[in-house]
């Protein structure tokens, strides 16, 4: 598998005095703040071969242990050469690689797995520090408080994220690392890689709506919508409707065309889509505590039956939730709006 980050060969001088600042101050519960290709997951790989600690991957966008599309909490691994190396022992879905519309997924999963491991852990974050970076970095600060920030810090591109911290938490700076940078096609294919490998030995299961609790799209909100509903529509759109629920007066329709005619419906008022929106989309499978056991791919969905077909490398013993995220995979990866179901 392609990795970015792994055992540097020469190791930084700051990096060893980082590593005695942890172990002489005792600090346990540390996050890793910097910008893109700094050096975030070299230095992890780092301290984490040096202390045991254990790694919460929150770096979402480029993520060493799998599945992608969560972040996750691995435990130490004696002997490991890459992160990659290291398997989840719980992770948080949030349904997309790249965390700008899921902030409060990152945050929710981020705190669970820092609850989770309670301390002797190091979160590897992404590179985004500005925009929604901004928020998603000092909330995370805010809801795990961790003992030590470290900050791969150039000049003052990070003041902005540390500023309300500077006088409560302990933050050790360091140079970030000149290296190579790489592209988002660079980026994207690391991605294909481990989406491939996830998925390498996947089979295909079918599922009852009725025996999981599914969520993540418009149409499992509110409730369902009355015959008389579903035939008025019918009649006025010239659908055949399939599914129909609604929701603070707004009604979701899965739907499909029985006559060609020009409709002119009103979208504040009714959202509507074929069921083919749903293939190909990458879903979580959620257990009783929230946590996510594993990925699927959804096949096709069969509202009229209400049934699923997916595809998983993974068992659904104890999956609770079917919840539907946010990337499709249909000739690699491709990101989708959090609106477009
Ligand atoms: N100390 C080091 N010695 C040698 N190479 C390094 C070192 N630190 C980083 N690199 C290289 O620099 C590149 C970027 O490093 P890395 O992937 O650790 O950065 P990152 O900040 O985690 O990136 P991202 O923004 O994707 O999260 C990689 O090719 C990595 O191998």
């Amino acid at each position: 598998m392609i990795n970015k980050a792994s055992y540097p060969e020469s190791v930084l001088e700051d990096r060893f005095e980082l590593l005695d600042y942890i172990k002489e101050h005792d600090k346990r519960k540390i996050i890793l703040v910097g910008g893109v290709d700094t050096g975030k997951t070299t230095l992890a790989t780092f301290l984490i071969k040096n202390l045991k600690y254990n790694l919460i991957d929150a770096d979402v966008g480029q993520k060493s242990i799998l599945p992608p599309a969560t972040v996750s909490l691995g435990n130490y691994k004696e002997g490991f050469l890459c992160l990659s190396e290291i398997k989840e022992e719980k992770s948080y879905f949030i349904g997309s690689t790249n965390p700008t519309q899921f902030i409060g997924e990152m945050l929710t999963g981020v705190k669970k797995l820092a609850d989770y491991a309670k301390e002797y852990f190091i979160i590897d974050t992404t590179g985004l520090i500005n925009g929604a970076g901004e928020y998603l970095k000092k909330m995370k600060i805010e809801l795990v408080e961790p003992d030590l920030i470290v900050a791969l810090q150039k000049s003052n591109e990070l003041s902005h994220i540390l500023k309300p911290f500077i006088d409560k938490v302990d933050i050790f700076y360091i140079k970030p690392y000149i290296g190579k940078k790489y592209s988002r096609e660079e980026r994207k294919d690391i991605r294909e890689n481990k989406w491939k490998t996830y998925f390498n030995n996947a089979k295909e299961i079918e599922i009852n709506f009725e025996d999981y609790i599914i969520s993540g799209s418009k149409a499992f909100q509110g409730e369902r919508i009355t015959d008389d509903e579903k035939l008025l529509l019918e009649n006025i759109y010239k659908w055949e409707i399939l599914y129909g629920s609604k929701c603070e007066g707004k009604f979701f329709i899965v739907k499909k065309d029985v006559k060609v005619v020009k409709r002119s419906v009103d979208k504040n008022l009714i959202f509507y889509m074929e069921p083919e929106r749903f293939n190909n989309l990458v879903v979580g499978l959620i257990d009783n505590e929230g946590f996510c056991s594993g990925l699927a791919i959804i096949k096709e969905i069969d509202f009229k039956n209400e049934s699923l077909k997916l595809i998983t490398p993974s068992s659904l013993k104890n999956v609770r939730e079917i919840r539907l995220g946010r990337v499709k995979l249909e000739n690699g990866e491709r990101l989708i709006d959090k609106d477009y179901i």
